[in-house]
């Protein structure tokens, strides 16, 4: 039986860096992989495919250069899934080959299986060639999540869909419904938008993205209505089902003729309400798999939807044993997921000179149409824990670069403290938000104050204008000018 002295479980984000982390610190260490391939749900089902989904549908339909070469600018006319899998495809395999060759590089063992626990320190991993048993010091459990499927929800991998099958539809739907508006809701139900697809949202709650400060809430709700979104907001969808269709020839949004489905799909909301479409994505959030990891045969607990508890070292109710990415939940991004993993094995390891991170000052980034991004509080948090702030606020229709890029509806808000004009929040929905937001959790992070945005000079022309802007803006506001 071979032993490591680290054996890390899944190869998603996490599982990658804390497996590297741990061959960087001299460490024989092994990654265990169940599916086919190298990635987790970030290079397979999540943060890649849907990231190059988007791009795919922006260059292909032209949507981000209509505001310069018109409304009807559109390079390629009939946009079809196979552009659409084809760019994916290629994005996912150049991402595969990197994680295989990083593992590599650094000689770490990539198996493939599923792992089990058998005892404390032995795992089992089922491999095409029959059962392995494996030793090891120290385990990483990063095996990540899947999306919530409710008994009760007849899904069909064609009609009534998840994240994972969306991105194996095999044409363009004409309709959809999307159930939830959360970060993958909201994304989808955009990048389907902008390729020409009718969708209506439903959100139980008065508002999708309830995280966001509310004022970028409420343009990215205008802007989703604007795209011909039909925002169904403090509405539950009862049931789920498909429906005969009366067949016809209709136009599709591209101009061609297309067949509707003999089927639809019928949501019924506890409103009353009925909606039918081609596709429903049911998306309101994830669930562990913890339940299939044999965590009983060394006494690991998990919650009701099978996530684990960590301390602040990432370490689960067994010292030995660690828990980092979307297992141990919020906030379950691939960002956030990478560090814990590596943190973990530093601490693991006892390289404990790691030092803490600032968790308050983790970046959002929402890769819907337009992009939205922020870091720090937003107004209702400082309004609720009574911090004085004053509002700076840049709109990207002043901003040359943006007017470059097409964007003239974008805006930047920063949040000045009142006293100190210390930099509480950024606020960015527009063209490259989520890159932008970086520079304001830079100067947040080393304590700057909305000063340093007017007293140094920034290339031009550049977004990053938008923080000049937005700091006049804020403190000629508080100094009444
Ligand atoms: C549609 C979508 C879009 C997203 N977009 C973003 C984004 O833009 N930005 C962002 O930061 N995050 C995004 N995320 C979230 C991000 O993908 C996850 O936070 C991240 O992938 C979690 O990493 P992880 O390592 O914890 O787990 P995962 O990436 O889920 O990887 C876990 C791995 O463990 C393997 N595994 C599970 N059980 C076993 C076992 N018993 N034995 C062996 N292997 C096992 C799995 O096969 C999988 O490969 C998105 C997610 C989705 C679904
Ligand atoms: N850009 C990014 O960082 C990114 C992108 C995609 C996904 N993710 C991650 O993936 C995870 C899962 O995302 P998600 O969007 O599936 O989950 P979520 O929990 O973020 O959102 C689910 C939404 O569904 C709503 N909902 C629940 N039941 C409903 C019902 N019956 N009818 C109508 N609405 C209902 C909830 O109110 C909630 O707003 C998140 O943790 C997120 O961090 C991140």
């Amino acid at each position: 039986m071979k032993h490591y002295d680290v054996i890390c479980i899944g190869t998603g984000p996490a599982g990658q860096k804390g497996a590297i982390q741990a061959a960087k610190l001299g460490r024989t260490v092994a990654v265990i992989e169940k599916n086919p391939v190298v990635g987790g749900a970030q290079v397979n089902t999540g943060t890649i495919p849907s990231k190059a989904l988007r791009e795919a549908v922006i260059t292909l339909t032209g949507a981000d250069k209509r505001n310069m070469l018109g409304s009807s600018y559109r390079p390629k006319k009939d946009v079809t899934i196979a552009d659409l899998v084809g760019f994916s495809q290629q994005i996912i395999r150049h991402e595969w080959e990197l994680i295989g060759s990083q593992f590599e590089r650094n000689h770490v063992d990539l198996i493939w299986g599923k792992a089990k626990f058998v005892g404390p320190n032995e795992i089992v991993v089922a491999g095409k060639d029959g059962p392995e048993h494996y030793t090891a010091d120290k385990f990483l459990v990063s095996v990540g999540t899947r999306p919530a499927r409710p008994e009760h929800i007849p899904f069909n991998e064609q009609t009534i869909v998840t994240s994972d099958e969306l991105l194996h539809l095999d044409h363009i739907p004409r309709t959809m419904i999307v159930v939830g508006g959360g970060v993958i809701g909201s994304e989808y139900a955009c990048i389907m938008a902008t390729l020409g697809v009718r969708v209506t949202l439903v959100e139980g709650r008065h508002q999708v993205l309830g995280f966001l400060d509310q004022e970028i809430a409420g343009a990215f709700q205008y802007f989703m209505r604007q795209k011909g979104i039909t925002l169904r907001l403090g509405e539950k969808v009862e049931s789920i089902n498909e429906v005969d269709a009366e067949n016809a020839e209709v136009g599709n949004s591209f101009g061609g003729r297309d067949r509707r489905p003999d089927r639809l799909v019928e949501a019924k909301l506890e409103s009353g309400k009925k909606l039918r479409a081609e596709v429903l994505l049911y998306s309101v959030g994830r669930q562990g798999v913890c339940g299939e990891l044999g965590l009983d045969a060394v006494g690991i607990e998990f919650d009701d939807r099978e996530r684990l508890n960590v301390n602040e070292s990432y370490q689960t109710n067994v010292p030995h044993v660690y828990a980092a990415g979307d297992v141990i939940g919020f906030p379950a991004l691939a960002s956030t997921s990478m560090e814990q993993g590596r943190r973990a094995i530093c601490h693991a390891l006892g390289v404990c000179d790691v030092r803490n991170y600032n968790t308050e000052l983790f970046p959002y980034g929402i890769y819907a149409v337009p992009e939205i991004s922020m870091v720090g509080k937003t107004e209702e948090q400082l309004t609720d824990e009574g911090i004085p702030y004053e509002t700076g606020i840049a709109h990207y229709r002043e901003i040359a670069r943006a007017k470059l890029l097409g964007d003239e509806l974008g805006m930047m808000k920063m949040l000045i403290h009142q006293e100190t004009h210390h930099i509480l929040g950024v606020h960015i929905i527009g063209a490259e938000a989520t890159e932008l937001v970086h520079i304001g959790q830079a100067v947040m992070a080393l304590g700057g104050t909305a000063e340093f945005f007017i007293d140094n000079v920034f290339n031009f022309p550049t977004l990053a204008e938008c923080y000049k802007v937005a700091a006049y803006n804020g403190l000629n506001k508080l100094n009444h000018v």
